[in-house]
């Protein structure tokens, strides 16, 4: 892989990462704040020695800063935010040994972490979650000897509200905002594989298919379509001659003239280079040749500002469909054609296939 593109990879993987952590940064400061009201409720109503109400502060207040900027500083944010959600499972199964197995604390605790590992991680970090904060949570309740005390005291229920009620509508907001922004850059990544950079027209990939469509469309429905190509004459001149901008600054010219002519149902690419194409439904050769030279007219009466003496001039080639193509391909070859020849008598100029 080139040295490059291997370094861009790697800086795309530890930007997701980091992501990933600001994802899960708010969550878990909330998750763990509203969770330490919970353990706490239970913790109250026991003896509880000193350390233990800071191990629990600790877990709730500060670790969610610790975990974020730990994963932030990582050299693999993404793994290093995987641990920091491990580790939360393992602190749950502390509390919830600590609190005995006490039922609604501990069943909160474990649902609300469960429902964020699986929208963090999936199936597979959620059983390795579980399965840590079970064993964890069994052993310790058999080496430090704890009771069991299932049942929960009606303080208990109160204090464990907060979590019940507002963690869940806090993680289904950033579950929405984000599902919002992979819509977003799904839409994006659309747009950029069926649109040319330069004039936002469909790029040549994309007609293609949509020239396919319209053949077919063609032969079922029999309606008059016609094929046109489109280039600008010495093109290369005027990249030589005004620069490589103003050559741009023509094609976008050319582009947003075409869009003018065309109606809104003709079907407008951008073959590369300084070649265009138009697939105009329900129109005759003889319509397509009276739109191009609409064109041609707009065209001469389109001033560059900087060079009031430049014009663009363009060639075209006509073909309109009929049986004698059988595929696409001939059907641009046809109009291809017709290119060349408009070239070949001295350019602008429109001439249709035979
Ligand atoms: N500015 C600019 N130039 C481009 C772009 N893509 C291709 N070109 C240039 O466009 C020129 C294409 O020229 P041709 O179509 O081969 O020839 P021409 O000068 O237009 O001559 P005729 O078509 O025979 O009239 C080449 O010099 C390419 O380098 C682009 O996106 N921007």
């Amino acid at each position: 892989m080139p040295k490059k593109l291997h370094t861009t990879l790697v800086n795309d993987t530890h930007h997701s990462g980091i992501r990933f952590a600001k994802r899960t940064y708010l969550p878990r400061i909330v998750g763990l704040g509203t969770g330490s009201f919970c353990v706490g409720s239970v913790m109250i109503e026991h003896t509880t020695p000193v350390w233990l109400w800071l191990l629990l502060f600790l877990n709730g207040f500060i670790w969610p800063h610790i975990a974020y900027w730990k994963a932030k500083r990582s050299a693999s944010p993404f793994n290093s935010e995987i641990n920091n959600l491990k580790a939360d499972a393992i602190f749950g199964g502390i509390w919830i040994a600590m609190m005995g197995f006490n039922a609604l604390p501990s069943a909160t605790i474990f649902a609300m972490m469960g429902m964020n590992n699986i929208s963090a991680g999936g199936q597979r970090l959620f059983f390795r979650c579980v399965i840590a904060q079970i064993t964890v949570a069994i052993a310790l309740l058999l080496v430090a000897d704890i009771p069991f005390m299932p049942e929960t005291t009606p303080f208990q229920l109160y204090l464990c509200l907060p979590m019940i009620m507002i963690y869940p509508i806090f993680l289904g907001n950033v579950t929405y905002r984000t599902s919002r922004k992979l819509a977003e850059h799904k839409q994006a990544i659309m747009q950029i594989s069926v649109r040319d950079g330069l004039t936002g027209l469909y790029n040549r990939r994309h007609w293609e298919s949509l020239l396919n469509t319209e053949l077919e469309s063609f032969r079922r429905y029999r309606h008059k379509t016609t094929l046109v190509l489109i280039d600008i004459d010495h093109f290369k001149a005027i990249n030589d001659n005004y620069g490589h901008s103003v050559g741009d600054q023509a094609i976008i010219l050319l582009a947003q003239e075409l869009q003018h002519t065309m109606r809104a149902a003709d079907i407008i690419g951008r073959f590369g280079g300084d070649e265009f194409a138009a697939i105009l439904p329900h129109s005759t050769e003889l319509q397509a040749r009276r739109a191009i030279e609409r064109l041609q007219s707009r065209l001469d009466n389109s001033l560059f500002p900087q060079h009031p003496d430049l014009r663009i001039h363009i060639s075209a080639g006509i073909a309109e469909c009929d049986d004698v193509q059988e595929t696409a391909t001939h059907w641009l070859n046809a109009a291809d054609h017709a290119l060349y020849e408009a070239k070949k008598n001295g350019r602008n100029r429109v001439e249709t296939a035979s």
